[in-house]
């Protein structure tokens, strides 16, 4: 049958919760500043949903917190899981096991049995009290649902006092008013207060708790917050009471009817970890205990390592996560979107400063405050490593952040905006995301960085000599990282050899600074005339004798200009930047002749490869014959 298109002739809305006029309802105004009490009831309400519920053995893995264990009444081994426990003496001291039982004389019995010798445990005892199900499926007026009500406490009381007797066991009432959230409020307050007359030893220190549940989750959040502050405000001998919140998921909307349900007066959450439980699940415990955190609130929950975490209960549960499950997805703390990634790549660059000056000045907190990412997935095991993932969706900046995370590499802009282009068109081509891997692969090869020869033109070696003496601020590392001796001040000399089409020729060349010299050489030997436009000039991180050099290279008389980068005192960013106006046949080519006007036959030239030194100043830095191939080789930018 289709859908209705007057629903309300099939689905009855949910009823007001009865409030005296005039009454201003406190949940809204209230804050949570406290975590609650946990229990997890993950081996029982999670396990008694699970296609094949768990073992005794894959139970203890998950046996933690203030638990439910068992339904012992639903056959041999729940009830066997409970004994072991205690006779194996598995439950710490500071533990209070939990076993529940239906309101039915013959299971209340069989439950408590197994519950001999216990230091600590919960009854938690249930009845459905809704009109629905007292007419449905106990076909009981109010009254009778009050007597089975009050005789099964009234056993509940008389066993675990004679179990008291016997061994010192304690015992508190957990009692569940199941579907508590459709029953009138009225009567769940009349109930609560008969069974609280009939216990009658609830006290500041051994209080009642009364599990206050959302069986079927079905009305809106406020409704469940509005009939847990009508409960609180009315149940007698409150400060002896302890308000459990029971909720399921099936509107979806399990956390937020929890976190309101705790503004309204809620002490206690039952749920399970990743919201396991029947059809749509109980609350999960690990969101609500992350958000909380997220406020700045402790949760008393140790989640530090929730990727582990998740796979033992997934294990455990023969289930899977969804990749967009709050908090415990794969992609939860991944960006795809262009303007997201931007976002967070100037939030993580802004928060590096403004944790540098707390640590520097001593003032302030490292407070989180990232676009996109409401907690720092480092606190909960995760890395930063996917924080940006590249689709066609991605924009420069995404593309900028994974440089700059693998390379170290802090593109200028302009370079950033021309090799997104490349990503963007691979991702549009193949439909797909691009990996880091194919990322970096991508970028060396436009821009020519390998030791290797990629492009049409390769610098296979350099020496640089200052004709005059270095100005103070000028410096020549012999591993060519540093920052390029000032242009215009120092007269260099650039030898070298540079691979041209397969082909190796030496080049010399003057100039002011190594840059002019090259060009020099560039220009005398290889007639290749080329101007450069914006220079940017990078120390890496860790190293500040290490520098790389973006620029963009331009042929006279042309508009177009292309980026390069590399170190090498800037030589290699020249190549690499010609290497794209030379591969690109939208570009005017080069004039290019090859043809050598200094003497060097390839024999030659590879001598001279072997003799290859660095020279800084007038002394000559001689570097053993494995360190300058490894050199060589570890240089490719
Ligand atoms: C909302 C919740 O999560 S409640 C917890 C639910 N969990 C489970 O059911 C898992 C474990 N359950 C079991 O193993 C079995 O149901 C048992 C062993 C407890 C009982 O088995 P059975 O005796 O065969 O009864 P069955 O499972 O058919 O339950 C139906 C009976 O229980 C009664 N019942 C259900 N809940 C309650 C309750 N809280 N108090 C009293 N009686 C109850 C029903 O009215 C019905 O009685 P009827 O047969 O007289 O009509
Ligand atoms: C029996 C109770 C606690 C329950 O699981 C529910 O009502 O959902
Ligand atoms: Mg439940």
């Amino acid at each position: 049958m289709p859908m209705l298109s007057d629903p309300s002739l099939k689905y009855l809305t949910y009823p007001s919760v009865p409030f005296s006029d005039g009454y201003i309802r406190q949940w809204p105004n209230k804050r949570t500043t406290t975590s609650p009490i946990w229990l997890s009831t993950d081996l029982r309400d999670g396990n008694q949903a699970l296609v094949n519920p768990m073992s005794n053995a894959t139970k203890l893995e998950l046996f933690s917190l203030e638990i439910e264990v068992a339904y012992p009444a639903a056959g041999d081994n729940e009830f066997q899981f409970v004994r072991d426990l205690i006779e194996n003496n598995e439950i710490p001291d500071d533990v209070a096991i939990q076993i529940i039982t239906p309101a039915r004389p013959e299971l209340i019995t069989k439950s408590i049995a197994s519950m001999a010798g216990v230091k600590h445990g919960i009854i938690h005892l249930y009845n459905a009290v809704s009109p629905v199900f007292r007419e449905v499926v106990f076909r009981n007026t109010k009254e009778q649902t009050i007597d089975l009500t009050i005789n099964a406490v009234k056993l509940v009381k008389k066993l675990t006092e004679e179990e008291t007797a016997r061994s010192g066991a304690r015992f508190t009432l957990n009692y569940c008013l199941e579907t508590f959230s459709q029953t009138e409020p009225e009567f769940a307050v009349e109930l609560g207060n008969r069974v609280l007359m009939e216990w009658g030893k609830a006290s500041l220190e051994d209080k009642v708790y009364f599990n206050l549940a959302a069986t079927v989750e079905c009305a809106p959040s406020n409704h469940y917050a509005d009939m847990v502050e009508y409960f609180n405000n009315n149940i007698n001998q409150r400060s002896s009471v302890l308000l459990s919140i029971h909720p399921h998921n099936d509107r979806g909307t399990g956390v937020a009817a929890t976190e309101l349900a705790l503004l309204a007066g809620g002490d206690r959450v039952e749920g399970c970890l990743l919201g396991n439980g029947e059809r749509t699940g109980n609350v999960d415990l690990i969101t609500l205990a992350l958000n909380l955190y997220s406020q700045g609130v402790s949760p008393g929950l140790d989640f530090s390592n929730l990727p582990e975490i998740v796979q033992v209960v997934c294990r455990c549960n023969e289930s899977a996560v969804p990749v967009r499950y709050p908090y415990a997805g794969t992609l939860v703390f991944s960006a795809f979107a262009g303007t997201h990634q931007d976002a967070i790549k100037k939030g993580l660059d802004s928060q590096a400063a403004r944790w540098e000056k707390v640590d520097r000045t001593g003032e302030g907190i490292k407070y989180w405050a990232m676009p996109y990412i409401p907690i720092d997935p480092k606190d909960i095991g995760y890395g930063y490593e996917n924080l940006i993932r590249v689709s066609s969706q991605s924009g420069k900046a995404g593309t900028a952040y994974v440089i700059k995370q693998t390379l170290q590499l802090d593109l200028p802009r302009r370079m950033q905006v021309s090799f997104y282009g490349v990503v963007q068109s691979e991702c549009e081509n193949s439909g797909k995301e691009m990996s880091t891997a194919l990322i970096i692969n991508a970028f060396k090869q436009k821009y020519c960085l390998s030791s290797k020869p990629i492009g049409r033109l390769h610098l296979q070696s350099l020496n640089i000599t200052p004709l005059s003496p270095l100005s103070e601020s000028s410096s020549l590392e012999s591993d060519g990282t540093s920052t390029p001796p000032e242009q215009g001040t120092n007269l260099i000399r650039f030898e070298g050899h540079i691979s041209v089409d397969g082909r190796i020729r030496k080049v010399m060349g003057d100039g002011k600074g190594v840059l002019s010299a090259l060009l020099d050489a560039l220009r005398s030997d290889l007639e290749l005339e080329i101007n450069i436009g914006e220079i940017v000039y990078q120390h890496l991180e860790g190293d500040s004798t290490k520098a790389v050099t973006y620029l963009e290279v331009s042929i006279p008389g042309s508009p177009a200009s292309k980026s390069g980068v590399g170190s090498v005192w800037g030589c290699r960013a020249i190549i690499s930047g010609i290497n794209g106006l030379v591969g690109d046949r939208r570009f005017p080519r080069p004039k290019m002749v090859f043809t050598p006007r200094r003497d060097q036959s390839a024999q030659r030239s590879e001598a001279w490869l072997r003799d290859f030194t660095f020279r800084a100043g007038h002394s000559v830095l001689q570097t053993p014959e494995h360190e300058r191939s490894e050199l060589i080789a570890a240089s490719p930018i």
